[in-house]
């Protein structure tokens, strides 16, 4: 049974710093970070959600110490573009295409059977949608956002339309929620847990040395918080409408990096006693 709790009741991870390391029990973290809302800030466009140098130092010198992925629901190709670093793990649309150092790429989730139904859908909406106002429609290569950030109030439920339409006549396609955003992912069950669970595997971690440690701040992050109760630590950035399985709470991406730093250090420390 999975727990949830509001965002609010959570405790800090970095008030509660002791508490949450002595959960790691003399095992490594291997760190599982989503991007936007976590690495980044929401800002008004997908283009806009740049990686600071500080982040980036921050996650270099981490990957230093421990085993570090990316899980976003960005096509994976730009999140790489973004984070600009190539000794880390990329799990993209949503943890259906997985890249990592050494030439690794796979696509666990067998999302390829719904690539015909997401070109036809994204020809469907571009067309449904050019007329509104603010809406953009971002194709991923195992997934569709459709973003509604900057449509005006009274014309969301058209951008809501033109989706149900998509919907109701691909099974090969559901719907998935985010920050003003409506998402088409393959119609399959595979989500961020299913992806940091293969990664674990994958990578040799579940030797009992790793522990594994998500951070994100969506509600597609709270597959991979319920998939790593009682076997990993979950920490929600921010919130968002629904209750969480995390277990901790950081209140903004300069907290997470702040975090992060702190990690590595204790991982180092680790290391050296
Ligand atoms: O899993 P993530 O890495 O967090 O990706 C989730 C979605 O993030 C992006 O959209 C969100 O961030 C944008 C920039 O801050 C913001 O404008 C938008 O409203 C948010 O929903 C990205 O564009 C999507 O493709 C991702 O699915």
């Amino acid at each position: 049974m999975i727990q949830k709790s509001e965002a609010q009741e959570l405790p800090s991870a970095l008030d509660q710093l002791s508490e949450l390391k002595a959960k790691f029990q003399g095992k490594t973290p291997a760190i599982f970070l989503d991007y936007d809302g976590c690495l980044t800030p929401i800002v008004q466009r997908p283009e806009m959600a740049i990686l600071s140098d500080e982040m980036r130092t921050a996650l270099h010198e981490l990957t230093a110490v421990t085993k570090v992925a990316v899980v976003s629901g960005r096509d994976r190709r730009n999140v790489e573009e973004l984070v600009k670093l190539d000794n880390l793990y990329f799990a993209g649309s949503h943890g259906f295409d997985i890249t990592g150092p050494g030439g690794m790429a796979a696509e666990p989730g067998g999302a390829k059977a719904a690539l015909s139904a997401l070109d036809k859908a994204d020809g469907i909406l571009q067309e449904k949608l050019k007329g509104v106002a603010g809406s953009l429609v971002e194709r991923k290569r195992y997934a569709i956002a459709v973003h509604y950030r900057n449509v005006a109030d009274d014309q969301v439920e058209a951008v809501r339309k033109a989706v149900d339409v998509v919907l109701d006549t691909m099974p090969e396609l559901k719907i998935g929620h985010g920050k003003k955003i409506y998402e088409l992912k393959p119609n399959i069950d595979w989500h961020k847990g299913k992806a940091v669970m293969w990664l674990m595997e994958e990578l040799g971690l579940n030797n009992g040395k790793y522990l594994p440690l998500y951070i994100g701040d969506d509600i597609t992050d709270e597959d991979a918080f319920a998939e790593l109760q009682g076997q990993g630590i979950g920490i929600l950035v921010g919130e968002h409408d629904d209750r969480t399985a995390a277990t901790y709470r950081l209140e903004s991406v300069d907290e997470v990096r702040i975090f992060l730093e702190d990690l590595t250090d204790t991982i180092k420390q680790q290391s050296n006693g």
